[in-house]
């Protein structure tokens, strides 16, 4: 793998060491991964359909242990912690590590309220001051919090796809995560709440680490400080995403960009 630094580098938040997923015991979603995820950065994972990217992603918050037929090898590191080691909870890693999906996901008919509360009241927390308070600004560093701020009681089904999407973020910030990791997060939304999104995406590394899969090359360029493209469930090439756009280092990722197949 080609990888690329700039000169003031980012502090590491998460790593991976010879990650590979290996589904059914024979296919490998990804082989050998080693790439790291910079604190308060973007990172994209970009590449052709089926080379991995969502295989990498889930394994970063441990979503494959939900999955009989995956197994997971090598090892992921959290600020220099194995998530993978034995004595390791992974409802604790998810909690660190929250995950915002293709499609919105709220609870349907639970108020906008309880949804973003429900990482919270699961583990026991009662509605109370505190909660308020972790509800608001989580819907405010979601960017939603001034359109549903009269309406907490409403069900989350009530809000737009756009919205929806800003309400699972909502939930995710509310347990006060490290990395959000984001699969997507924009295929099934209109242009414009694509493009609230990937503002949101900006301001919100200013508190959390971002690793989002995307089909679109232009969102990487917009969003991302940097990017890993994936082939054939190896990375072929992490650098930053201006570097790598511009002046990609390995043949595979430059006839990728120019398009010679998708
Ligand atoms: N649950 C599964 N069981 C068996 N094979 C799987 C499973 N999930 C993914 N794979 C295989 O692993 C490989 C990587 O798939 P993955 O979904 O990670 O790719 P992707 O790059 O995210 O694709 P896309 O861009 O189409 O979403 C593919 O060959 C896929 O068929």
């Amino acid at each position: 793998m080609a990888t690329s630094k700039t000169t003031a580098e980012p502090q590491i938040r998460m790593e991976t060491d010879k990650l590979s997923v290996v589904y059914n015991k024979t296919t490998y979603g990804v082989r050998e991964v080693s790439m790291p995820v910079y604190t308060n950065q973007v990172t994209a994972l970009i590449g052709p359909s089926g080379c991995g990217k969502t295989t990498y992603l889930r394994a970063l918050n441990r979503m494959h242990d939900l999955s009989p037929e995956a197994e997971v090898l090598g090892h992921a590191f959290l600020d220099g912690d194995d998530i993978y080691a034995p004595n390791v909870d992974p409802v604790v890693v998810r909690r660190k590590i929250g995950m915002v999906f293709q499609k919105p996901t709220p609870f349907p008919t639970k108020s906008i309220y309880d949804n973003v509360a429900a990482g919270l009241t699961l583990v026991g927390m009662r509605r109370n001051a505190e909660l308020d308070g972790i509800v608001e600004q989580s819907l405010r560093g979601a960017a939603l919090w001034d359109e549903v701020k009269d309406r907490l009681k409403s069900p989350g089904g009530s809000l737009s796809g756009g919205q929806q999407q800003r309400l699972s973020i909502a939930r995710a910030l509310a347990v006060n995560p490290e990395v959000i990791l984001m699969d997507e997060p924009t295929s099934s939304l209109d242009p414009a709440s694509t493009l609230r999104i990937e503002e949101l995406i900006q301001s919100l590394k200013e508190q959390v680490s971002i690793v989002i899969v995307t089909h679109n090359m232009q969102q990487a360029q917009r969003v991302a400080d940097y990017t890993a493209f994936f082939f054939v469930g190896e990375v072929v090439e992490f650098a930053p995403t201006r570097q790598l756009f511009d002046s990609p280092k390995e043949e595979k990722t430059e006839e990728y960009l120019s398009g010679a197949f998708s």
